[in-house]
């Protein structure tokens, strides 16, 4: 069996910074679970709608539940004007996490938290909402086209490709977005959960803890490293080139985004299933190119420096397989895991003390204040 991580040192690293029901993560190195459930096989056979569901509710729900639920999901998905107007006024040259952050506190304005016996339907609308906040500004700054937010579509990955490409998804990409939401949706105290974990503990309202969450995410660290991934990998024509390269970052010591982990030590147990789905998109577009590439830096990482892939490197060439535009894949994360960001704050407020740790203090030791004249 594998040895967990070490962890230790700084960034809070093997720090019991809290409890959660939630998720596992990296138990014996590897493994991913969401209340108890593997998520290899959450993703094989579950629809997303499912595991928010088990995330946000507690159980899987049965037929009856998870219907009533989808059509509860498809009645919030259209945008207010006012938000709307909001997002028409935003450049197409913004990075659309910071319209997505945007869109997530205006809603706040519009639609405020005024209980915490609310904060279950206001995930449920923003959950909901999300991929028309990212799609309207999307179509709108980049092609002068204002789409209908209401798409017919049952499920929320079919939903958001219908919006960005208005057309119907082929079901190989509904299957696709569907796994990624669900590999996507929740891991413990993560850098933007415990964001969110830590507004929710000063009592704020839930648009505030998923901005907070949503900003955190945003960082190449974080989720941003799909966007950057995809960044990397489409600079190389050919697994030789990608081998080259890959070696010159390492020399210059540059971070590879898209690998390794601060859990996990042996693999993270969503790369091995998005990697079969890119795989499977690439055969589907008769890709020749971006595959061997992510393939050749995946065996340098491994052979140089024992890192592995994590959720977010073969996300990238999967996302583009789905013509998906690169500053889109990140928020793809937020419609995704909004769901686990409010499972942790439903449990902070359910169990809650202020989040507030010491810090060493290493400044100049006490002195007094010499007046302005003799600075
Ligand atoms: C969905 C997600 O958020 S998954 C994470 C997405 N982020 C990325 O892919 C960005 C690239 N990866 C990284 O920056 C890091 O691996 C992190 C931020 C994910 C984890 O950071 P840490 O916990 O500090 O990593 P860890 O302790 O395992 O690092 C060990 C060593 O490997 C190096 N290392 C870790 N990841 C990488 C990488 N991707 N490329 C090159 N070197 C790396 C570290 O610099 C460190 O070297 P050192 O001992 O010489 O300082
Ligand atoms: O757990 C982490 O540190 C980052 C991560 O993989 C995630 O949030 O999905």
């Amino acid at each position: 069996m594998a040895e967990a991580k070490v962890l230790s040192g700084a960034g809070l690293r093997g720090q019991i910074a809290g409890q959660t029901a939630l998720s596992t993560v990296g138990k014996d190195g590897a493994g991913l679970t969401y209340r108890g459930y593997d998520v290899r096989e959450l993703a094989k056979d579950c629809l997303f709608e499912e595991v928010a569901y088990l995330l946000l509710y507690g159980e899987l729900p049965n037929a009856a539940q998870l219907d009533a639920y989808l059509q509860r999901l498809q009645g919030l998905r259209d945008l207010p004007q006012a938000l709307k107007e909001v997002l028409e006024r935003i450049p197409a040259d913004a990075h659309p996490m910071d319209v997505i952050r945007t869109g997530c506190s205006m809603l706040g304005n519009l639609e405020p938290e005024h209980s915490f016996d609310e904060q279950r339907d206001i995930t449920d609308r923003l959950l909901a909402a999300f991929p028309a906040i990212m799609c309207y500004w999307y179509r709108f700054s980049h092609q002068g086209v204002r789409i209908d937010c209401v798409t017919g579509e049952a499920d929320l990955g079919g939903h958001f490709l219908a919006l960005l490409h208005g057309k119907k998804p082929s079901e190989l990409h509904r299957k696709v977005m569907n796994v990624s939401l669900i590999l996507y949706a929740e891991h413990e105290f993560n850098a933007s959960t415990f964001a969110g974990r830590v507004c929710a503990s000063t009592l704020s309202d839930l648009y505030s803890c998923v901005t907070a969450s949503i900003g955190t995410l945003r960082g190449p660290l974080h989720g941003g490293a799909n966007e950057a991934a995809m960044e990397m990998i489409e600079k190389y024509a050919s697994p030789e080139e990608a081998t080259a390269g890959t070696l010159a970052m390492l020399a210059r010591k540059d971070k590879i985004m898209g690998f390794g982990h601060a859990i996990y030590s042996v693999s993270d147990p969503r790369n091995e299933v998005i990697k079969v789905w890119s795989k499977l998109l690439a055969e589907e577009v008769g890709d020749t190119v971006l595959f061997p590439v992510s393939e050749a830096i995946d065996k340098v990482m491994w052979e140089q420096k024992k890192l592995f892939p994590n959720a977010d490197f073969y996300h990238a060439s999967a996302y583009n397989f789905m013509d998906i535009p690169t500053k889109l894949f990140t928020p793809i994360f937020v419609c995704s895991r909004v769901t686990g960001w409010a499972a942790h704050v439903f449990e902070q407020r359910a169990n809650n003390r202020i989040i507030r740790p010491s810090a060493e203090y290493i400044g100049v030791k006490p002195r007094t204040v010499p007046l302005l004249g003799h600075r």
